[in-house]
């Protein structure tokens, strides 16, 4: 455990490209934020609705066995810091922020306003999101929150901690993508940080290939994206440009802005059309992604749970590992535990279980096992308002050592549609 020792806000210009007097006014600052510490849950004290009350207490059960993860330098007392009352070593060393008119802004501290809650009413929220603007990511909080101030962060990491210190309402962040699979860090993440999962929004991902104005595509020597966007584009790249390199990228957009800023006349981008609109590049190829049908699903987390409801459908996101001594069969009987209450899974992911990797087995005469030990990740589709998502769950824990409900949300029910977003 590691208490708080410094933590640096810096807000950056994600604007290189500033000539194009068009977009350097409009665009936002990236928020980077770079803090030794991990977080903790935060009881708001002006206390929680009854109904809020009754889902908590329905979910006790679960938070009984919850393992720690505890922080003693958590989000309680990062709060404090933030607000200047904590101690002196705490840098927030705010870097100035460049204006529109090439001016250098003071050092801001935060304010107040910087740290209140989420607006119920007037003004926009704060959704962070990873890359800079013209990314899916930002298109997905768009959808998300429509009229949303969107805060684009330069990690996943980074919008996570926004939310948590009060820069960001919310964070929106891809998850999976149809045909590049899972996002890994995002897992992982979701289980560092105690953030909740309220909501998902899955958008269509209409790839372009973009290069500086009269650039031809046999000219190009190098293709940079975000590895996603090049896994899900191969058979496309394979086509268009065969002899090009291939480089990964922050975010498809930043791979854009990339090339706008560097005046790079041998490279191209996989990215969104908004992209090309933004950082004045051409479009070579459009709807260059592998499969027609190509969504990403992004999850929109909060500082607070939302209230679960049977009123439509819902899907509930749980992490588990299993108990030591249980067996073999510990995954088959957390599964039949939903298939006994025909309650549908839609995903399940599993990855290195960090506090435990390795589980070392055998009596020794044939030498010992090293069994890999890892974390569940399942999707089911109920809400934790209905009873038999709870005693599905109460089951699930006799067999787990660890459990912890990420969110109860709405599904996202958005009609099929192939075509591209309307903002990316
Ligand atoms: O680079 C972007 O534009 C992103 O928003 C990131 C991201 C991802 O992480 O998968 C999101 C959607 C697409 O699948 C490709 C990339």
């Amino acid at each position: 455990m590691q208490a708080a020792s410094s933590c640096d806000l810096k807000f950056r210009s994600t604007n290189p490209t500033a000539k194009t007097a068009r977009f350097s006014h409009s665009l936002p600052k990236r928020v980077s934020v770079q803090c030794g510490y991990r977080s903790e849950s935060f009881s708001f004290p002006n206390g929680v609705s009854v109904s809020r009350a009754d889902w908590q207490s329905s979910c006790a059960i679960l938070s009984s066995k919850v393992d720690s993860l505890e922080d003693p330098g958590g989000l309680a007392s990062k709060i404090a810091v933030v607000n200047g009352h904590s101690n002196g070593s705490v840098n927030l060393g705010l870097v100035p922020v460049e204006k529109t008119s090439g001016k250098l802004a003071p050092v801001q501290p935060l304010t107040i306003t910087d740290l209140s809650p989420a607006p119920l009413h007037g003004s926009s929220l704060r959704v962070a999101y990873q890359g800079v603007p013209g990314a899916y990511s930002e298109a997905a909080a768009g959808k998300a929150y429509p009229n949303c101030e969107a805060i684009p962060c330069d990690q996943f990491d980074v919008a996570f901690q926004a939310v948590e210190l009060w820069i960001a309402d919310r964070a929106v962040l891809p998850v999976e993508n149809s045909l590049g699979g899972s996002i890994h860090r995002n897992y992982d993440l979701l289980l560092r940080h105690r953030l909740h999962i309220v909501g998902e929004v899955q958008i269509p991902v209409h790839h372009c290939l973009l290069a500086l104005p009269g650039v031809r595509t046999d000219c190009v020597s190098r293709v940079i994206s975000h590895p996603q966007a090049l896994a899900q584009t191969e058979s496309s790249l394979d086509r268009l440009t065969p002899r090009a390199a291939r480089e990964a990228f922050h975010d498809t957009a930043a791979a854009a802005e990339y090339i706008a800023a560097n005046n790079l006349h041998d490279t191209a981008a996989v990215a969104s059309a908004r992209a090309a609109e933004l950082y004045n590049l051409q479009i070579l190829a459009d709807g260059i992604q592998d499969d027609p049908g190509n969504v990403t699903r992004f999850l929109m987390l909060a500082r607070e749970p939302i209230i679960p409801r049977t009123d439509r459908p819902f899907k509930t996101s749980i992490v588990f590992a299993a108990q030591e001594h249980k067996g073999t069969s510990v995954l088959f009987k957390v599964l039949s535990a939903f298939a006994f209450r025909n309650i549908s899974l839609t995903k399940i992911e599993s990855r290195p279980h960090h506090n435990r990797p390795l589980r070392v087995v055998g009596d020794g005469s044939f030498g010992t096992a090293k069994n890999f030990e890892y974390m569940f990740y399942v999707d089911f589709e109920a809400s934790m308002a209905e009873a038999r998502a709870q005693n599905a769950l109460a089951e699930v824990q006799e067999y787990t050592s660890f459990l912890r409900v990420l969110g109860s949300y709405p599904m996202d029910m958005t009609p099929w549609s192939m075509s591209p977003t309307e903002d990316a």
